[in-house]
């Protein structure tokens, strides 16, 4: 019997970066007034797989800067360093897509986000870093802004950490498709 090949998470990314569409098994559900919506699996997901693209559009910092957003809105603004320069991905158009949707989870997220360089862009995708059971909200943490629902909560302290490390996971110019290099290169990342 023919062994099927474990598709590899960078290459799974890829190929749903490329697709310009979500994985199937995630739904969008309304959670309350304070959060809002959110994603949850509809099925297990294993740890390191690849869960959602953060999709919007890849603007310089500058410019982005320079538009105007509404409180709410600038919430959907991811800024990251990316070949020693801010970027951002403005993700505030509703557009469908589900990575935008995914809520903040500083203590114990189960989600990360890492760089996936396609075609010599960046783009922020999700990845598992547990096990996530199916019916279990997703989630990541947002960085070390202090965002307002945080506030809110009393009993702990964010982590002494001012930089977090992202992967950049780089597909492989040179063919088609979605083979890739992987290098655990760290950068800071800032939201
Ligand atoms: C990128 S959006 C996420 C999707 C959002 N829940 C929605 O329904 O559009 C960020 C917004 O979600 C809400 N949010 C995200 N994480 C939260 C959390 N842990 N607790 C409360 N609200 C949260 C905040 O209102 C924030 O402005």
């Amino acid at each position: 019997m023919l062994k099927r090949k474990r598709i590899q998470p960078a290459e799974d990314a890829i190929s749903w970066v490329l697709s310009s569409r979500d994985k199937p098994c995630f739904i969008e559900k309304y959670i309350d007034s304070n959060k809002g919506r959110g994603v949850f699996a509809t099925q297990p997901i294993e740890p390191g797989a690849f869960v959602l693209e953060y999709r919007g559009e890849l603007l310089s910092v500058e410019d982005c800067r320079s538009r105007h957003y509404s409180e709410k809105q600038s919430t959907f603004l991811f800024e990251f360093l990316w070949q020693n320069r801010l970027w951002c991905i403005d993700a505030s158009k509703e557009d469908g897509s589900l990575g935008r949707l995914v809520n903040d989870n500083q203590k114990s997220p189960n989600c990360t986000i890492k760089k996936v360089i396609v075609h010599d862009k960046p783009r922020l995708c999700l990845f598992a870093v547990k096990l996530i059971e199916a019916g279990t909200e997703i989630n990541y943490n947002y960085g070390n802004s202090k965002w307002p629902w945080r506030e809110k909560m009393t009993n702990w302290q964010p982590p002494a950490v001012a930089v977090e490390e992202t992967q950049i996971i780089q597909a492989d110019p040179s063919s088609p498709g979605v083979s890739y290099t992987d290098s655990a290169n760290s950068q800071v990342k800032e939201l």
